[in-house]
This record gives C-alpha cells, sequence and structure tokens, in this order.
C-alpha cells in the first residue's frame, strides 16, 4: 500500500481483544481481564480488534456477497435507490465521490442505511431526522441480511459497552441506563473501488483524515486493506484480521471521559488493489436526544481540548446538547448538497 508510512509494525500494532468472556456473562475474573484490555486499548490506541464476538460468519458471507451483487449494478440502477430519495431519514445509496470529509469527495460508494422504522413510528411522524425507513436496494435476500446483521452487530455493541463501563470502574450498565437503552444505530456499506481518478477531481483519499461522531463504531472490512488509524507515533495500517471487528470510540465517548478516552482520528488509503474493498461501519450511538454529560469520578485529564491538532478544529469538550445536536451538524458538512434539499 503506497502511503503505508508504519516502520515498526510490532510496538505499534493495534490490540485483539477476545470478548467471548463478555458474551459468556458467567466469569467475573476473566470479565474484568477482558474489561483490562479494552481499557488498555481506549488509552494507547482508541482502536482495537474484536474476535470471539459471535456473530455468525455465515451472514458475514452473505451480506458481503449480496453488496457485491448490489455495487456491481449500473451506475444508473443504483441511482433508484439514491439518499434523496429518502428525505430527512437520510438513507439511501450515494454515488462514488458523493461524500465530502473536510471539504473533498472520498472515493468510494456507498449505501446509507440504519434501524428499520415504519412510517407511522412516532419519531419518523414527526420528520426526526435519521429516522426512518431504509431504501433496500431489490436484490433478494439483501433486506433481510442487513437487518439481520444490524440486529447481530447492535447486540455485539450492548455488550461492547458494558466491556467498555466496566473498563472505566462503572457499573456494566452505566452507558444502557442513560444513553443506549434505544441507541441510534446508523450503518453503512461503502464499496472503495479501484479505479483512476479523473484528473480534474480534487481526490486523495478512499476516506479523508476523521474521527467517528458517537460512541462505539464496529467495523468489518474485507481482505484488502486501507484503514489507516493516527497514533503519536505516526499512521498505522489496521490489516484486515479474518473473523475479527475493528472497534472505534467515538467523539460522544471521548467528551463523556473527559479525554480519559480518545476519539482517534483515522483514515483510508485510496484503492489501487485492482479488487474492490469492501467495508460495513456500524455506529452504535447515544439516542438522538439524549444529552451528553461528563462521566463523575473519572482520572482528571489536564487539558483534554486537542481542537489544535484536530481534523475539524473541533473542542468535543466544549459541546453541550442532544447528541443529534452534534450529529446533524456533522453529517450536512459531508452531504452540503442534500441538507440544503431536506433540512
Ligand atoms: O471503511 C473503513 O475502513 C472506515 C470507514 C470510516 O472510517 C467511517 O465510515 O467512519
Ligand atoms: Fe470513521
Amino acid at each position: 500500500m503506497t502511503q503505508s508510512v508504519s516502520s515498526d509494525v510490532s510496538s505499534r500494532s493495534l490490540p485483539v481483544i477476545d470478548v467471548g468472556a463478555l458474551i459468556a456473562a458467567d466469569n467475573a475474573k476473566a470479565m474484568q481481564t477482558v474489561a483490562e484490555q479494552i481499557r488498555d486499548a481506549c488509552r494507547v490506541h482508541g482502536f482495537f480488534y474484536v474476535s470471539g464476538h459471535g456473530v455468525d460468519g455465515e451472514l458475514i458471507e452473505r451480506l458481503d456477497l449480496l453488496s457485491r451483487r448490489f455495487f456491481a449494478l449500473d451506475e444508473q440502477k443504483k441511482m433508484r435507490w439514491r439518499m434523496a430519495l429518502a428525505g430527512r431519514a437520510w438513507r439511501g445509496y450515494f454515488p462514488l465521490g458523493g461524500e465530502l470529509t473536510s471539504g473533498r469527495p472520498d472515493w468510494k460508494e456507498g449505501l446509507y442505511l440504519g434501524t428499520e422504522l415504519a412510517e407511522d413510528h412516532p419519531l419518523v411522524l414527526a420528520a426526526t431526522p435519521v429516522h426512518g425507513r431504509n431504501l433496500f436496494p431489490d436484490i433478494p435476500g439483501f433486506r433481510d441480511t442487513i437487518l439481520q446483521y444490524m440486529n447481530a452487530v447492535t447486540a455485539l455493541g450492548h455488550v461492547l459497552m458494558q466491556g467498555i463501563a466496566s473498563s472505566l470502574a462503572l457499573p456494566p450498565a452505566y452507558f444502557y441506563e442513560r444513553y443506549t437503552a434505544d441507541p441510534l444505530i446508523l450503518f453503512r456499506i461503502f464499496n472503495y473501488p479501484s479505479q483512476d481518478v479523473p484528473g480534474d477531481l480534487d481526490v486523495q483519499w478512499g476516506v479523508g483524515e476523521h474521527t467517528d461522531y458517537g460512541l462505539l463504531t464496529i467495523l468489518l472490512q474485507d481482505q484488502i486493506g486501507g484503514l489507516q488509524v493516527k497514533t503519536p507515533g505516526g499512521w498505522v495500517d489496521a490489516t484486515p484480521i479474518p473473523g475479527t471487528f475493528i472497534c472505534n470510540i467515538g467523539d460522544m465517548l471521548e467528551r463523556m471521559t473527559g479525554g480519559w478516552y480518545r476519539s482517534t482520528a483515522h483514515r483510508v488509503v485510496r484503492n489501487t488493489s485492482g479488487t474492490d474493498r469492501l467495508s460495513f461501519p456500524l455506529f452504535f450511538d447515544p439516542n438522538y436526544f439524549a444529552e451528553v454529560h461528563p462521566i463523575d469520578g473519572l482520572p482528571q485529564v489536564p487539558d483534554p481540548d486537542d481542537s489544535a491538532s484536530r481534523w475539524d478544529q473541533a473542542n468535543v469538550h466544549a459541546f453541550n446538547g442532544k447528541y443529534g445536536d452534534y450529529l446533524l451538524n456533522k453529517v450536512s458538512k459531508v452531504f452540503p448538497q442534500l441538507k440544503q434539499d431536506v433540512l
């Protein structure tokens, strides 16, 4: 990979944490060991691989296969499910170069999805942004597979948040009781095609440097690679490891922990491998209406404001208010046109 810069990968590679004990939930000592591994990973990197997660491998294979079938369709056909058609629900397909990071197009196409809510759900009737029905492409089996996958990984998200609570010496249900009994789940399926960029386009990355907005991102990626994580020692490749997810913490967890855990910047290099790269991030976030507050009693971080070196120059610690407000402010920057049309 051309932009790979890690020279001393062994000391800087990201940890793999087997979370089987958290799922089994029958051995307090083993659960504590996992919580300590999570704490170390969140303190040092903000990124870790998860193995032993229990999500069905056959379901993952089916999701990958059907997603490839979708992206192989003509662009014109894929545009039948374009995001503009979902309005405020913020769902559907966006074409190559259609999403911006820091004002520049990313070299990816994708399908935006989330918790499936019916037209008569109160939040949909109230036209709540990012809530609504999905635009499921008419690939046989795709809808059910996506819904099953979102359910399975959301369940994993609840377990991981229990582990994160324990890692902070909080009761396991800390986040559930305050923020995630009804979490905001956004799910994306991305294709990074191995395709040249036309000379007149200002494209550099698959996805430019950024942090994620919410609590926890649970990412499935295929075998191509390209995700890189910013560490104090430089950019590190998050090399694919079969059978694992990659987890990273988002801005809201940094805010809640007063910077004790950081939302670590990451990016994806442009795919030049000759084969499409697929990735599937699921964002496990606080309820849209939840007010985010710092957690009492954590170790104090002297100066948590790192806005000067952050990709968006934002100070997440200055944010007060509903998670939904924070999210909308961010999302409107990555899809400015859509914001104009539907908000
Ligand atoms: O595709 C990837 O590997 C990462 C995508 C990502 O960082 C994001 O969607 O926030
Ligand atoms: Fe991300």
